[in-house]
């Protein structure tokens, strides 16, 4: 599904929180969003999802104004995206009865969603009795259960410890290869941006204009990213962190 924004901006009351944002997503393309935190990337999603409105400027999804929200475009939230009364299963399933799925049939393919998330033999635990990565790739298999056009994902592992991250990476990596939705992911980490994403778009501080655009293309990566190290090293420099090797300081006189 294409995604479109033209010259797009929106206000909270008096705050200006995107402004004039352009750009076209193509089918099938993985677009990451960074920046400084408060910028205005979560609001761009949410706008993607239906769930805000631009104050002006216009948004469409395959030349459709996007107006409100759809199972065509999914969000995949940090934390709390399970219910907690709901085992897996259940959870996964959910999302296809919504759509007015049989019940009996939506169960089977819950546990063909689990079995490719790596979760078989947990279908019956609720989201307590798993670690924090397993309910992310629980997350993740009701995602991709409802075969998205579109998937918003907004900082879908910022709350795992590292490792735990970098293989929830790696298993959305190749759901994405399998299904070729549209994908729009809001991240802090430049590292993930860089593995996951096609193209990598920087903002500035509120309110949100484009600083960096980088193309990536569609190409195989590792989580070896020392191949983008100068592009790396450009992005970390926009969102002000500092990548220069400095002398060590001579405290000597200090001491004096
Ligand atoms: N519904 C709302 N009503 C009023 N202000 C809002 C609303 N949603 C977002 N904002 C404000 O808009 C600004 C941008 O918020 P947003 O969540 O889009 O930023 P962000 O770049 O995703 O931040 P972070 O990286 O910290 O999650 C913030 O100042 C926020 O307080």
């Amino acid at each position: 599904m294409k995604l479109n924004f033209s010259q797009v901006t929106k206000s909270f009351g008096d705050l200006n929180v995107i402004k004039q944002f352009d750009t076209s997503i193509a089918d099938g393309e993985i677009v990451a969003l960074v920046g400084p935190s408060g910028c205005g990337k979560s609001t761009l999603l949410h706008m993607l999802a239906g769930l805000q409105q631009p104050s002006s400027g216009s948004l469409t999804a395959d030349g459709d104004s996007v107006a409100e929200p759809s199972p065509e475009r999914t969000l995949v939230f940090q934390e709390h995206a399970l219910y907690p009364w709901m085992t897996l299963r259940d959870n996964v399933s959910l999302a296809l009865e919504f759509q007015d799925q049989p019940r009996k049939e939506s169960l089977v393919e819950a546990e063909k969603w689990l079995a490719r998330v790596q979760l078989s033999g947990f279908e019956d635990y609720y989201p307590h009795q798993v670690s924090g990565g397993m309910r992310q790739r629980c997350a993740l298999a009701r995602a991709f259960i409802a075969r998205p056009k579109v998937l918003l994902l907004d900082e879908p592992f910022g709350a795992l410890d590292a490792l735990t991250r970098m293989t929830l990476q790696s298993v959305l990596k190749d759901l994405i290869e399998e299904e070729r939705p549209t994908v729009v992911l809001v991240t802090h980490d430049v590292d993930e941006a860089l593995y996951l994403a096609d193209r990598v778009m920087v903002f500035s501080q509120r309110p949100a204009t484009v600083l960096k655009e980088v193309e990536l293309g569609h190409i195989p990566k590792t989580h070896d990213l020392s191949a983008f190290a100068d592009v790396r090293r450009e992005v970390l420099n926009l969102l002000g962190i500092d990548t220069e090797q400095h002398e060590p300081k001579d405290y000597q006189g200090e001491m004096a």
